[in-house]
């Protein structure tokens, strides 16, 4: 044999023992699961845009129990629905389990400048997420709410022609132009309202459709390409929708630092208050204190000596796109289903319509209104606990080998929440688990509920950033149409409906009728 034949073989032998090794991480565990194959081990069993891996992983549960492994390609993944294993690790053991789960398309996240909040681990994660939290300060949302009631009246403007006639509409399509109004003015630079005219949309739609899911099939079981197509996608950023986005996020930064040069050569004066997101982290170097405070509070076992106290220009930029990605998608599906689930419960909308009519009288609703509204409120989480839409990045990283509820978790190892069986488990939530019943939200003991039970915005330190964003925007949205509009079905209705997706849960649509209220 030639020595260059040996080279290859040996290449071979080694690299199919080393994925045949990986695939069978969990059966030298002991650990039952489903198998799939080598190399892709289930990951292709996600890629079904129809059928989304939050229905798969409920699937399985049925068959191997609360706690069982899968691989992802070269990637490890309990996935649990033990209500206590799943405080132990966004909780208690958050030390152990400070990652995320990542495809190695989303880059490096102790690399890649441009990573976010979202994607960072570790320091880099506890600065940034340090550095974003003053964006959704009760100050900065008092100031947003300002321009989310103006989207809200525009998008009343438009169902209001849209509905004339009694004329059916996809609330999905509408709620989505509407979120990305919102997050656009207020993380883009964008100064009018875009609402069916927006050039953002298809491309930031397309970042949750199917088409890249083979994108994500083949770096999941062949990390090593990853660089490579990264290279390629910032060669060429209008091939792939995210890094288009990155750039045109970076154009819109790099005017308005522009602009403030621009201003400052010209002794213009400009008002303290920012406008937006964008203002927010040009001036992030203000907060350094607060920073300092948090850093001492919450990672009070690690040793911090030196911090960068600033944003980057590039770690700006990846602030504002995952804002932009999270934001947009996220809120307009909430909506979305809490629309579906008034239409189809009458007597719930009828009582969330006298207590909108009851708590917000005048024309315009104010930020203290909106936390009157206790039983929206009720109606938002009971949707989210019917519909946990974000479940798929309910995960964490194992970071350091620990052992949770009795069992041995490796450094490195993935662990998935399956919060559809969760949110959905009548030994939480009792017998009328099925119903959805605002109700059991009203005596605020949400005690028993939180403790691992339920997660529709995650748990823990990582937990969603926009919560109270998205908490307004939803109620703000609904309080208008409601005092105007109820919802009611249509023949075109999905009952129930058709559920898909990859990165979220969506509906396939939500068709309904907006009937005007005065014809009471
Ligand atoms: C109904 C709307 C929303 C839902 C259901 C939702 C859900 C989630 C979930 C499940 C996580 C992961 C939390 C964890 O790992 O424990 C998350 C993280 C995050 N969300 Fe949201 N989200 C929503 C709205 C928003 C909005 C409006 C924004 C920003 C404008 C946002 C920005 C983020 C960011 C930056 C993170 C990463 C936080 C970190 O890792 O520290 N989300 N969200």
């Amino acid at each position: 044999m030639s020595f260059s034949l040996l080279l290859i073989t040996t290449f071979f032998v080694g690299f199919l023992s080393y994925y045949v090794w990986m695939w069978t991480y969990w059966m030298r565990k002991g650990v039952k699961g489903p198998r799939g194959y080598p190399f892709s081990g289930v990951t292709h069993l996600f890629r079904n845009y129809e059928y989304p891996a939050v229905r798969v992983w409920r699937d399985w549960t049925k068959e191997y129990g609360p706690v069982y492994g899968i691989t992802e390609g070269v990637q490890k993944t309990l996935v649990v629905s033990d209500p206590e294993f799943v405080n132990e690790v966004f909780v208690k053991q958050f030390d152990n389990f400070y990652g995320r789960k990542l495809n190695p398309l989303q880059g490096d996240p102790n690399k890649n400048k441009r990573v976010h909040v979202f994607a960072s681990q570790g320091h880099r994660w506890k600065r940034l997420r340090t550095l974003s939290s003053p964006t959704f300060s009760n100050k900065s949302l008092r100031n947003i709410m300002k321009t989310v009631e103006e989207s809200v009246v525009e998008l009343m403007r438009h169902l209001e022609t849209g509905s004339a006639g009694g004329k059916v509409l996809n609330m999905l399509d509408y709620y989505q132009e509407f979120t990305l109004d919102v997050i656009g003015k207020i993380a883009m630079g964008q100064t009018d309202s875009m609402m069916f005219r927006n050039p953002m949309l298809p491309k930031v739609k397309s970042i949750f459709m199917e088409g890249r899911n083979y994108l994500f099939l083949i770096t999941g079981v062949f990390p090593i390409l990853a660089p490579l197509f990264r290279y390629v996608f910032s060669r060429f950023p209008t091939i792939q929708p995210a890094f288009d986005i990155m750039n045109i996020i970076e154009k819109a930064v790099k005017a308005r630092v522009d602009q403030r040069e621009a201003d400052e050569k010209s002794g213009i004066e400009v008002s303290g208050e920012p406008q937006d997101f964008i203002d927010l982290f040009l001036d992030s170097r203000a907060n350094v204190e607060f920073f300092e405070e948090e850093a001492k509070d919450e990672f009070a076992k690690v040793q911090i000596t030196k911090v960068d106290k600033h944003l980057t220009f590039d770690e700006i930029i990846g602030q504002l796109f995952v804002f932009l990605i999270a934001g947009y998608d996220t809120t307009a599906l909430s909506l979305s289903y809490s629309t579906f689930l008034l239409a189809t419960h009458p007597e719930i909308q009828k009582k969330l319509q006298e207590e909108v009519d009851r708590e917000c009288p005048d024309p315009e609703v104010s930020f203290d209104q909106l936390a009157k509204l206790k039983y929206m409120e009720c109606v938002v989480k009971e949707t989210l606990r019917f519909y946990p839409l974000a479940s798929v990045v309910h995960n964490r990283k194992c970071m350091k080998t620990t052992t949770v509820c009795g069992m041995v978790i490796e450094e490195g190892t993935n662990v998935q929440v399956d919060t559809w069986t969760l949110h959905n488990d009548p030994k939480i939530w009792g017998d009328d688990v099925a119903e959805f019943k605002p109700e059991r939200w009203e005596s605020g003991d949400e005690q028993f509920f939180q403790k691992g039970g339920y997660l529709p915005f995650g748990l823990g330190p990582r937990i969603c950033i926009g919560m109270r964003l998205a908490l307004m925007e939803e109620k703000m949205l609904l309080a208008h149409i409601l005092r105007k509009y109820t919802f009611e079905t249509a023949a075109t209705t999905e009952i129930p409906l058709t559920l898909v997706g990859r990165t979220t849960t969506a509906p396939r649509s939500v068709n309904l009728k907006l009937r005007p209220r005065h014809s009471d």
